[in-house]
């Protein structure tokens, strides 16, 4: 049997009287049925109530991008500016499920919000507006490029811990890197600023932005990007090997494998 992938969903307005619909974006079903190898599960943004119920249920979590921000409160920021998007079920929702999956020892990939998530479930705090920082460099959305190249055109280089997870995560895929400068997408506003006490980065931007990281004593499988993966996949050999990587390790939870860790904890 496949692995089974928790795909974190936004609650969006959709149709004529905008009513909220739980939806994920249909990247991350085709990657999942790509080369995660998994079937996709859609988690409704529907609170931490569901997590007991949801989380013995899965063999993955995918943690998805989205252009809402997680609500300051969750790490005592100030408050947004005007017209900034939040999704306060999805926080409430995806927050407590990080902290459960992790202390699970359950494979966690987070991808740009879900990379925000990550760091600020786990104690850490986002710059709001990167941007706008003195000596950093614009993250956000390119304007200036036609809009099927947006999502996939690399924006700028990432310089990587040559003995971190994502080096040996290439290497074993034999996907070829420069460990001082891998080009990556980029669509986000915030980033991190505190960075959460177990998390260890592992990749930055030119400016210093931290754009991936892992958790220092997970039990099994985390990684976090600030980029998106999983627009490029089909093309970049680098993108495709972090989800194969992430596949093999919810199709060895699926088989009923666990870390070692996870083992101990359990005897
Ligand atoms: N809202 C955060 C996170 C950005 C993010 O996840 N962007 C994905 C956009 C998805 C899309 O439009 O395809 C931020 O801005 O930092």
């Amino acid at each position: 049997m496949r692995a089974m992938v928790g795909i974190s969903c936004c609650v969006k307005a959709f149709g004529l009287f905008g009513t909220p619909n739980h939806a994920a974006s249909d990247s991350y079903v085709r990657v999942s049925l790509g080369p995660i190898g998994a079937v996709p599960v859609l988690l409704p943004a529907a609170g931490e109530a569901l997590v007991p119920d949801i989380l013995p249920r899965l063999d993955g979590l995918m943690l998805t991008g989205s252009r809402s921000n997680v609500h300051p409160n969750h790490y005592d920021g100030p408050a947004h500016a005007e017209g900034t998007p939040e999704d306060p079920q999805r926080d409430s929702t995806t927050l407590p499920l990080i902290r459960a999956a992790i202390a699970a020892g359950l494979p966690v990939l987070a991808i740009c919000r879900g990379f925000q998530e990550l760091n600020v479930a786990l104690g850490g705090s986002l710059d709001q507006r990167i941007q706008d920082l003195p000596g950093r460099i614009d993250h956000s959305t390119p304007s200036d490029q036609k809009l099927s190249g947006v999502r996939t055109g690399k924006a700028h280089a990432v310089r990587i811990t040559p003995d971190g997870q994502l080096a040996r995560i290439w290497t074993a895929a034999g996907a070829p890197f420069r460990a001082e400068a891998v080009p990556v997408n980029s669509l986000h506003n915030q980033g991190v600023c505190r960075l959460a006490p177990r998390l260890v980065a592992e990749a930055w931007a030119p400016d210093g932005t931290i754009e991936a990281v892992r958790v220092a004593d997970a039990p099994g499988f985390v990684l976090g990007v600030q980029w998106h993966p999983e627009y490029d996949w089909e093309q970049d050999a680098r993108s495709r090997a972090i989800f194969t990587a992430f596949g093999a390790a919810t199709a060895a939870w699926a088989a009923g494998q666990r870390p070692e860790a996870v083992r101990r904890a359990a005897a």
